[in-house]
């Protein structure tokens, strides 16, 4: 008897495929668990950044270490056998140069097995993307609203209100586009502008906070279950209420032990008969 053909993930080339054929889905995962239960409906994982606010408590993505991404990548690539999973490169792993940036992602696709790497920045960061795909790194852009650029932009806080503001993104995604990302994020991005970098570039645009012209949508998957409420960005949807869910399940845990009502008999091992 064969074993059966290991059932082979989506490939970031399947992903830019997708672009005038139907909407991409992309949570992000971090954990094995997690990701056994989104692989399924989704077309991409991200290990995201975000990571360092949803599970460890930071005050932003700056302090994310490479050594974090690397162990959620493994716990991500462990549960995930269909869709194709990315990973962010944390602040300061890859904006010093484009040589950095190409041992930082190899290292992280070594040591993960991932199909690809995830970076913030527009035309500044285009030759270092160019550099990476020409080295057989597939890198997915991320233009707009940049997390890890927080100090300097002030907040976090929407983009292409101005027509300056909205030229530079037009510049910056034409741009990561043009060095060969096959997917861009664009975050916090006005609608009019996120429809037409979709409609004029070959990478297919995930959306965030960017309104349902983009070929793609992304959410941060704490968000989007009710597990993550320090604070509740425009574009978040709960699709569901776990920290509901997980505080009364806490709650009856204690209740029931300050009761003795837990454990029961059925959960207690007696002394077993002798033969
Ligand atoms: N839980 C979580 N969700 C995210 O989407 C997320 C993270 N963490 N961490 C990394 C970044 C940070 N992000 C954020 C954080 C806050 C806002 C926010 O408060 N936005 C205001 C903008 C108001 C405006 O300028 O119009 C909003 O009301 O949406 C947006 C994106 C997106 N990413
Ligand atoms: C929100 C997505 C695009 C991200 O970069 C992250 O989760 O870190
Ligand atoms: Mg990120």
């Amino acid at each position: 008897m064969s074993t059966p053909p290991r059932q082979k993930r989506l490939t970031p080339t399947d992903i830019t495929a997708l672009k005038g054929v139907r909407p991409a889905v992309c949570l992000t995962a971090y954990t094995t668990p997690m990701t056994r239960l989104f692989d399924p409906h989704c077309d991409l994982l991200l290990v995201g950044d975000s990571l360092g606010m949803v599970l460890y408590g930071m005050e932003t993505t700056v302090g994310v270490t490479v050594e974090m991404m690397i162990a959620h990548g493994q716990a991500v690539m462990r549960g995930a056998s269909h869709a194709c999973v990315i990973v962010d490169l944390p602040f300061g792993s890859y904006q010093e140069s484009k040589e950095q940036a190409f041992r930082t992602a190899a290292r992280i696709m070594k040591e993960t097995g991932c199909d690809g790497v995830k970076l913030e920045g527009g035309e500044e960061m285009a030759e270092t993307v160019a550099f990476l795909v020409s080295r057989g790194v597939p890198v997915f852009g991320h233009v707009g609203l940049m997390p890890q650029q927080v100090n300097t932009a002030g907040g976090y806080r929407s983009k292409g209100h101005s027509d300056a503001e909205a030229e530079k993104i037009r510049r910056d995604a034409r741009a990561i586009d043009q060095a060969g990302a096959f997917a861009i994020v664009i975050e916090g991005t006005v609608e009019p502008l996120a429809r037409e970098i979709t409609g004029t570039i070959a990478a297919a645009t995930i959306g965030i906070g960017a309104s349902p012209a983009c070929d793609g949508q992304v959410l941060v998957s704490d968000d989007m279950l009710g597990l993550f409420n320090d604070f509740k960005p425009r574009f978040v949807k709960h699709f569901a209420d776990l920290a509901g869910v997980i505080s009364k399940a806490a709650e009856d845990y204690a209740g029931e032990v300050r009761a003795r009502s837990f454990p029961g008999p059925e959960h207690t091992f007696q002394v077993r008969p002798k033969k």
